[in-house]
């Protein structure tokens, strides 16, 4: 039996809803088995962050030529990289090992407003790892950040995803959690074409992790073999089974239910 492998470089989120521990979740309910390098730990709960402690940089390199050197993992995700002395180190050893399906979630800034990516990273995000992504997947506000345009409509998302694909990314996926609209829209841009993902908003504050967990599915898909549209749109059944029965632990932002997806069975695939 071939064991489809992926590894996720990435912050602990103490809470267990975001970071390493939703990539974890996701990984395993998808079939994938999981493998990790930790760029920080967070102290976090529901209610927010109350500490940040990035890793040295020997520390995070270590544990990707631990992997590196005995286990090849099919796909790759980056999460909370914190600072650009980490992306730099990153983009070299996934260079070095010459992984290929590398998702790049450019996590900028928790719900709650605390600050998981130092501003003075985003030049090194831009030069050092877009032009070796599969693909980048920034919320709307993250997209702002790395197009350097204002987006408050869809045609905007498209210039914008434009801008981004432009920077060296094979594929723009910029998400729709951050609108109002009844309709969640995902985008993706391949440099060819554009393609909705779409989906009903959910009402609720339970969305701790959503944009972990997404892209965590989309690398597991992309280890198994999948393509792009292919991964995306088994990601997107994925998140919304998952905040469509969120967890209400903790007295702030829930985080989503990993195991509904599976618990649905065959009627949500
Ligand atoms: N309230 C919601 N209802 C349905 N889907 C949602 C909701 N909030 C977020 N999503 C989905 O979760 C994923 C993550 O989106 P987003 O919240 O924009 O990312 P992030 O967590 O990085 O800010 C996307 O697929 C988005 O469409
Ligand atoms: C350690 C860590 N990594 C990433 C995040 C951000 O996760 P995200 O999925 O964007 O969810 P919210 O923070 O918006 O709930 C995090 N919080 N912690």
């Amino acid at each position: 039996m071939k064991v489809f492998k992926a590894l996720t470089i990435a912050g602990s989120d103490s809470g267990g809803g975001a970071g390493i521990q939703a990539d974890v979740k996701t990984f395993q309910e998808l079939g994938v088995y999981g493998m990790t390098a930790i760029t920080a730990i967070t102290a976090q709960n529901t209610t927010g962050v109350q500490g940040v402690y990035p890793l040295s940089v020997e520390g995070i390199a270590k544990q990707i030529d631990s992997i590196g050197t005995d286990l090849t993992p099919d796909a790759v995700k980056t999460g909370m990289l914190f600072n650009s002395e980490i992306i730099k180190v990153v983009a070299e050893k996934i260079t070095q090992y010459q992984w290929s399906n590398l998702v790049i979630d450019p996590v900028m800034i928790a719900k709650g407003g605390s600050p998981l990516l130092q501003a003075e990273a985003i030049e090194a995000l831009k030069d050092y790892l877009l032009p070796i992504a599969t693909v980048i997947t920034p919320n709307i506000p993250e997209a702002e950040v790395i197009s350097g345009i204002k987006i408050t409509n869809l045609s905007e998302r498209k210039e914008a995803a434009k801008l981004i694909y432009n920077l060296g990314a094979k594929n723009v996926m910029i998400k729709g959690g951050h609108e109002e609209t009844d309709q969640m829209i995902d985008l993706l841009y391949d440099g060819n074409r554009f393609f909705q993902f779409e989906s009903k908003r959910i009402a609720t504050k339970n969305t701790h992790g959503t944009g972990c967990t997404f892209s965590a599915a989309i690398t597991a898909e992309l280890a198994k073999g999948k393509n792009i549209v292919d991964s995306i749109s088994v990601a997107k059944h994925f998140i919304q089974a998952a905040i469509e029965d969120d967890l209400r632990i903790g007295t702030g932002h829930g985080p989503t239910n990993h195991w509904a997806y599976n618990k649905r069975g065959a009627l949500c695939k």
